[in-house]
């Protein structure tokens, strides 16, 4: 399939996504329900969904937290200027679908900043895989959080 020429189509055009969605959707959601069935059963004490438009979708109601991964705009367009897809018409139509970047970093309970080296995000990253294994979030959409350690994890990350 050639996904940039269907990305070319659907990007522009709000119906033929819709579209695309309805018959995509259901089957990403069946997968994620399989893989958290079986993760639940093996007792994995914690799992991580990446998911593209979580709040678009009222998704991180099932989780039990949600991490953010962000970087300046400047830095993203500078990436997304490598990518083999790359053009500026099909970025801004992707950005006019999506959340902005600064609403979902308020909305997060973390933000994992991705523009200043993986060294650091890593860090970030087991930082809060610590807190939440502490804070006893286990089984995605059943364990509670720490909130009030997940709000000073998050400040000090914004
Ligand atoms: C249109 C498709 C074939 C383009 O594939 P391609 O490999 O060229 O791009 P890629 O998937 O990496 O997406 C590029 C960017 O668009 C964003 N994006 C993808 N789908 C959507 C969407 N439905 N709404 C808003 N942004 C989207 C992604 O987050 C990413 O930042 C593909 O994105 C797709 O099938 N999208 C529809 C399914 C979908 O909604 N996926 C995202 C959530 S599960
Ligand atoms: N922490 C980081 N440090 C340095 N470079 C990074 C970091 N995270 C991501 N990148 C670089 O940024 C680019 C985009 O990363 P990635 O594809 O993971 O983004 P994404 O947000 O998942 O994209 P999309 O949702 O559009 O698929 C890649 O070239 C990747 O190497």
């Amino acid at each position: 399939m050639d996904r940039t020429l269907l990305g070319a189509r659907v990007f522009a055009d709000a119906t033929l996504l819709h579209r695309l969605e309805q018959i995509l959707h259901p089957l990403v959601r069946e997968a994620r329900e399989r893989f958290l069935a079986l993760e639940r059963r093996r007792g994995t004490p914690l799992v991580v969904l990446d998911i593209p438009l979580l709040y678009e979708t009222s998704s991180e109601r099932t989780c039990d937290a949600v991490a953010v991964v962000s970087a300046p705009l400047f830095l993203q367009w500078q990436r997304l200027r490598h990518r083999p897809n790359f053009s500026e018409a099909r970025v801004v139509a992707i950005l006019a679908r999506q959340l902005p970047d600064a609403q979902k970093r308020r909305r997060a309970d973390f933000v994992i900043p991705s523009g200043l080296g993986k060294a650091l995000t890593r860090q970030h990253i087991a930082h809060i895989v610590a807190t939440l294994v502490r804070g006893g979030a286990g089984h995605c959409d059943a364990l509670p959080v720490d909130r009030a350690r997940r709000h000073q994890v998050s400040k000090s990350h914004a």
